[in-house]
């Protein structure tokens, strides 16, 4: 048997299940006349082991969104859940370690530290954890990134596309219930950028994993199993199965309203 069949064979079955839910969310920044309500008690539930793309014009409450089903940022009233946890009304000390154990992120900019080599880095958080990856997972993951010959490098001998696959792997060497992507491709060329939304493709179908992601870009939004629309703070609308064409025409649909 080899370590690819041997690390997905439990991995988390395709669509069973709920990764992350959120209950009449809403986020209200400043008081009075300066009060902003970025989202506007959204009801959404991700299911486990898809790839959803969030998508929707500027302003509308993506990475609000992300943010509060993530635990990054407090709500102003609803409810959200990682798994079977409840995250919303967590002290500080249980959110971080129900981040730190559950959550992978991957940003725009990579965050990577600079000094360590690449196979260090996607280590990383496990090390800080005193966790002990497992080893035929780690050989999956590495060999799904395409990153074999690169573990010794350092960021800066990598290239950015290579560096953001760095970032995925780091993201997913711990197994975690959910993965949240802020715009992951968003300072790649369009080259880099397909490989890495390739890879995360293929460690939804191949690995079972479970991935978020806010984007500009329909074209990013095709990788994905199901894209939600945001706007002004509500999801207005879905799509599965998108394709680019059929996602742009939808943002153009928000264009024509704003302008009409
Ligand atoms: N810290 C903050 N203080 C006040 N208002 C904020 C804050 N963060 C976001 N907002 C407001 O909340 C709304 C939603 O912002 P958010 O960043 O979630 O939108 P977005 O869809 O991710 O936008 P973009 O596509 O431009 O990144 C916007 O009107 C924004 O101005």
């Amino acid at each position: 048997m080899t370590t690819a069949t041997a690390a997905s064979k439990d991995a988390n079955p395709r669509g069973t299940g709920i990764a992350a839910r959120a209950q009449q969310l809403t986020k209200a920044y400043g008081d009075g006349e300066t009060r902003v309500v970025a989202l506007n008690a959204v009801d959404v539930e991700i299911a486990r082991g898809q790839f959803t793309a969030i998508m929707g014009p500027s302003g509308s409450g993506k990475s609000t969104l992300m943010h509060c089903l993530a635990g990054l940022d407090t709500v102003s009233s609803g409810r959200s859940w990682i798994g079977d946890t409840e995250i919303t009304g967590l002290k500080d000390k249980e959110l971080t370690k129900l981040r730190r154990d559950n959550i992978g992120f991957i940003f725009q900019a990579f965050n990577l530290l600079p000094t360590l080599s690449a196979l260090e880095n996607i280590t990383l958080p496990m090390d800080i954890a005193g966790r002990k990856p497992d080893q035929a997972w780690l050989d999956n993951v590495i060999d799904t990134v395409g990153l074999r010959d690169r573990l010794g490098h350092r960021p800066a001998e990598l290239s950015g596309g290579q560096q953001q696959r760095v970032a995925c792997a780091r993201a997913l060497a711990s197994r975690p219930e959910i993965i949240f992507g802020d715009e992951p491709t968003g300072n790649l060329d369009s080259r880099a950028g397909a490989e890495v939304l390739g890879f995360l493709q293929r460690s939804v179908r191949e690995l079972g994993q479970t991935i978020v992601m806010v984007t500009h870009d329909p074209n990013a939004a095709s990788y994905a199993d199901r894209v939600l629309f945001l706007a002004d703070g509500s999801i207005v609308d879905e799509m599965h199965r998108p394709t680019s064409d059929a996602v742009l025409e939808r943002m153009k649909r928000f264009d024509a309203a704003r302008t009409s």
